[in-house]
């Protein structure tokens, strides 16, 4: 069954990659607890994607913080899963055991996957069709590849093709997350252009609403070399919040980053 609330409601959320020891992904996630709660006080959700070996630790203890908001809860994801739900498919991760253990979000279509792994937006539709399955929010990540700031058409074009391959057998009002980055701001010193961010964001935003019929289903949070200081400069029409890596490994930096994109979007 689709997950199909809350809807729209600002978000950040933090991948581990492959950097963090489990002893150090535990560290993490008892600092993060409580900045959960706190930012579903101020109506922002947040979740922590942590790799595989440590999801279903974080995931019982996250899902036992108290998140005095209902429309702000916090969750633990998955950096990604099959399609399949069960059977003879080594190595790979079903969605259905995804849920079974708690995790509410599944990262999908990373740029580290497609360039490494080879995934298609094929793959992702699928695998985004087998999380909303098992009531797992999608976090579908998409961006162009090549920097060409001075053609933004083109990449919303772009994206919007990669949005769409991977919605097309999701019902439309199932909830998903799109995490907007840019490939070459991936990984680097500082985000891509504020201005530039909000113009795709916003032709995204555009594609979403009149085309998708996905006004209130499909949030957009820009990641790719994010951090402090970043939201207060990006349009809160257009984006609904961060996808952080590196700039969010000091946790105090995320208590920082939920506190910009709160004063920002119920500004
Ligand atoms: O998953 C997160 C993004 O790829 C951004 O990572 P980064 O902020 O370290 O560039």
């Amino acid at each position: 069954m689709a997950e199909t609330t809350p809807p729209r409601t600002p978000i950040i959320g933090i991948s581990l990659k492959m950097y963090f020891s489990p002893s150090r992904t535990a560290s993490y996630i008892s600092s993060f607890a409580p900045i959960a709660s706190a930012a579903s006080a101020l109506g922002v959700s947040t979740f922590v994607i942590p790799d595989f070996l440590s999801a279903a630790s974080c995931a019982h203890t996250l899902n036992s913080v108290s998140t005095p908001n209902p429309s702000a809860p916090t969750g633990v994801g998955a950096q990604d899963c099959f399609w399949e739900e069960e059977g003879a498919f080594t190595g790979e991760i079903s969605p259905r055991h995804l849920a079974e253990l708690g995790i509410r979000f599944v990262e999908l279509g990373h740029a580290e996957r497609r360039r490494i792994f080879s995934e298609s937006d094929a793959d992702v539709a699928r695998k985004t069709a087998a999380a909303v399955k098992n009531s797992i929010i999608p976090v579908i990540c998409v961006g162009e590849v090549d920097r060409d700031e001075d053609n933004i058409p083109s990449a919303v074009a772009f994206v919007a093709d990669q949005i769409r391959a991977a919605v097309a057998d999701i019902p439309t009002d199932a909830q998903i997350i799109l995490a907007y980055e840019p490939v070459w701001a991936i990984g680097q010193p500082v985000p891509a252009p504020t201005s530039y961010i909000n113009a795709v964001c916003s032709g995204l935003r555009s594609v979403l609403d009149a085309e998708l019929g996905r006004k209130e289903s499909a949030r957009i949070i820009y990641g790719g070399s994010a951090g402090p200081g970043l939201f207060a400069e990006l349009d809160p029409e257009a984006v609904d919040g961060l996808f952080i890596g590196r700039f969010g490994h000091d946790v105090k930096n995320f208590e920082i980053m939920v506190k910009e994109i709160a004063a920002k979007k119920y500004a």
